[in-house]
């Protein structure tokens, strides 16, 4: 939105005069102030008319229209937007499943369980649709079975198919998007009325834009000084009554209107719309206009490693055989360990073994076994299976002979095998450390046999791929004051490798969820403004507790609601945008506020000396600006009062430029440019409006 346009401005105007409603100016006593006056003011002319009166009035309404113009512009790329993302709300038929579905995790084979056919818009929170290829996905859920790409252009604005599978983090799913090839089960995690894309549209129309605490400071700062100066004109006339110079009401409110902050007032809401604005055009989603103005004084940037660092598509790729094991063993128990994990990890391990270790499995089924599942969580670390064999069952409770497996990270599998009495040789460490120096996730494999200690039989390795370019924008985020922290589940020498080619300031390994709390709640006590990057259910305590958290659309439903920001795009680098478009509103918003009451100053020369310079000769030395008559004087000032706001609504959505610097310079630099620029603008401005105003007749 760099230039105002004539249509642009034109489709705003209804809007703007349905914002002169004095209810809509509660909210800004500046503007309420204002219309006060234009309303008394077109008493008194209508009751004494003149010229000059009739000028004044004019140009006080014009006043109040241009404020509510500029917010009627910065609203109106929303209302477009919003109307699009209406189109993907169309009513679809649902499959849901007419079944129970008892857990949350994997169950087995939904697919084969029946289901009817009923409106998208009846499905409740927790309902369980079955959708397929070419079918639109009738709600927002989470996968639970299968994976499939889907195109998510309708919300993204992005062509390229997406994959969403169950079990990781790539499992949340958006109603109205499409599935493209395959069938997923998903788990409905929205009613409808209260989904992502009712969230958007509300989000980009504004209406839920509620005031963030710097604009609520600020317009208290404002709103004192309109009663300052209201109080200041009031006793004014006392002074002029007493000096022989009574003024009339009309000029005492042209001189209020002109004292009281009316630029900023005007335009302090189309600056914080027009902020929330960038970040949408940039596929961001703010939730909270405070989390937009904390953005711009973040310091601390929290990155979760698999997902948001890297593609996260984390796959097997080699299996390693620990001393004393055979390979036979290792490909055995790591596919067994993985049948039922519903992770994508746990799948590309079945698919590993199964295309390049077949030989060495045996794939014979024995029926007299019952498995039980042990899933993966991101406290354990670990996954795996019991496997009991029921035909040698001797008693129903204890004594069965069981087979335990578990592969996860080297450090959790260690102290399951030293649970049950075992250990791990040196040798497996050493093939765990190959693997995370490459970066690649080690997960180590170890099965337990009857009552025995367990024995390590090697090293999965699991190779996931850094997103490119990260460096550089790293490298950018340094020079904005921000330091980058990696936090991972993984451990410490992985964690190492993948930051430093990442190129991250620090590193948390092994981190729980918890931990990745603690580690905000820490730096949020040390004074920081911190921000977190995550994509996954095991990030969602900590996405809620940073000041900024931003979730990837590609994560799953739990951390999208944890955060307060989502990024259509699952770039963690976006955040460098986001910070940039948080500080350009905090100094567009500094600027113009600077500038507005710089220029107020300004106007005590057009003004005051016109008023008193019948009695006071001595003020034709305030009378700088050489104006050519009283009338003029006072007219030229109220005219470029308000015609100010129209010159600033430009930048006021445009922004003022940002560039890389410490927040003083800026500061320093700020207030020359705007400080100074706001005290010699209205000089020239008012000068030549004067020269204009001077050639009609009952002014001049
Ligand atoms: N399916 C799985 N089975 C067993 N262990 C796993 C599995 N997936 C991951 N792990 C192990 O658990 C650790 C933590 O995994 P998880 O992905 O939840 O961590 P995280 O905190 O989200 O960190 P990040 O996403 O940054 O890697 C992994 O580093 C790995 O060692
Ligand atoms: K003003
Ligand atoms: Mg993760």
């Amino acid at each position: 939105m760099n230039r105002l346009s004539w249509p642009q401005v034109r489709s705003a105007l209804p809007g703007a005069f349905r914002k002169l409603d004095p209810r809509e100016l509660l909210g800004s006593p500046v503007l309420l102030i204002v219309e006060i006056g234009a309303v008394a003011s077109t008493v008194l002319a209508v009751a004494d008319p003149s010229v000059f009166a009739a000028t004044i009035v004019v140009w006080l309404w014009a006043t109040v229209l241009f404020a509510t113009l500029a917010e009627s512009i910065a609203e109106s790329r929303g209302k477009a937007q919003a109307s699009s993302l209406r189109a993907t709300q169309t009513q679809t038929t649902a499959r849901r499943v007419d079944a129970p579905v008892e857990t949350t995790r994997y169950t087995g084979n939904l697919l084969s369980l029946p289901t009817v056919e009923v409106a998208s818009s009846s499905l409740a929170v927790g309902d369980v649709v079955v959708v397929r290829a070419g079918e639109v996905i009738p709600g927002d859920g989470d996968v639970i079975e299968g994976a499939a790409s889907v195109d998510e252009s309708a919300i993204t604005g992005e062509s390229a198919p997406v994959i969403r599978e169950s079990g990781g983090d790539r499992s949340a799913v958006t109603g109205g998007t499409v599935v493209l090839s395959d069938t997923v089960v998903v788990r409905i995690t929205a009613a409808a009325g209260s989904t992502f894309v009712d969230r958007m549209i509300s989000l980009v129309e504004g209406s839920e834009r509620q005031r963030t605490p710097n604009e609520i400071a600020l317009n208290i700062l404002l709103t004192s000084l309109t009663i300052i100066f209201l109080l200041a004109v009031v006793t004014l006339q006392p002074f002029a009554v007493y000096s022989g110079s009574r003024q009339s009401l009309l000029v005492l409110t042209a001189l209020l209107v002109c004292l009281i902050p009316t630029t900023i007032g005007a335009l302090l809401s189309a600056i914080g719309i027009a902020g929330m604005d960038r970040l949408v055009q940039r596929n961001v989603l703010a939730m909270s206009g405070r989390a937009v103005e904390a953005a711009g004084d973040v310091d601390v940037l929290l990155l979760d490693k698999t997902g948001t660092i890297t593609y996260g598509n984390r796959q097997a790729s080699d299996l390693l055989v620990a001393p004393g094991a055979t390979i036979a063993d290792l490909a055995s128990a790591a596919r067994l360990a993985s049948l039922a994990d519903e992770t994508p990890e746990g799948r590309s391990v079945v698919t590993l073994v199964d295309e390049s270790y077949a030989e060495h499995v045996a794939t014979s089924t024995d029926d007299d076994t019952v498995v039980e599942l042990v899933p993966f969580s991101a406290s354990t670390r670990m996954s795996g299976i019991d496997v009991r064999d029921v035909s040698t069952q001797v008693s129903t409770s204890g004594g069965v002979p069981q087979t335990s497996i578990r592969k996860g990270a080297a450090s959790a599998v260690r102290a399951w095998v030293h649970s049950t009495g075992g250990s791990t040789p040196d040798q497996v460490q050493t093939l765990v450390d190959g693997v995370s120096a490459s970066g690649g996730t080690p997960l180590v494999v170890a099965r337990q046999a009857g009552a025995g200690p367990a024995q390590v039989l090697g090293v999965i390795h699991l190779k996931d791929v850094v997103k490119t370019g990260l460096r550089e924008r790293f490298d950018e985020l340094r020079a904005m004051g921000i330091r980058t922290v990696m936090v991972t589940g993984d451990n410490a020498i992985t964690a190492r490798a993948i930051a430093e080619e990442a190129g991250v300031d620090d590193v948390l390994a092994e981190a729980t969820p918890e931990d990745k709390l603690a580690l905000i709640r820490r730096e949020q006590e040390g004074g920081h403004l911190v921000a977190m990057c995550g994509d996954g259910t095991n990030d969602a305590p900590a996405l809620a507790q940073a000041d900024v958290g931003v979730a990837m659309n590609t994560g799953t439903s739990a951390a999208k609601e944890a955060g307060n920001m989502v990024d259509l795009d699952s770039d963690p680098t976006k955040l460098i945008e986001v910070v940039q478009i948080g500080k350009q509103l905090l100094i567009t918003r500094g600027a113009l506020t600077t500038f507005s009451i710089a220029n107020d100053i300004a106007k005590y020369f057009a003004i005051l000396p016109a008023m008193f310079m019948v009695v006071f000769p001595q003020l034709e030395v305030l009378n700088v600006m050489r104006l050519s008559s009283p009338e003029s004087a006072i007219v030229s000032a109220v005219v470029f009062n308000a015609l100010i706001i129209v010159v600033l609504i430009p930048l006021s959505l445009k922004g003022v430029a940002y560039r890389p610097a410490s927040a003083s310079t800026m500061l320093r630099r700020n207030l020359l440019v705007y400080g100074l620029g706001g005290l010699v603008a209205p000089f020239l401005g008012i000068k030549l409006i004067d020269l204009l105003a001077s050639l009609l007749p009952g002014i001049g």
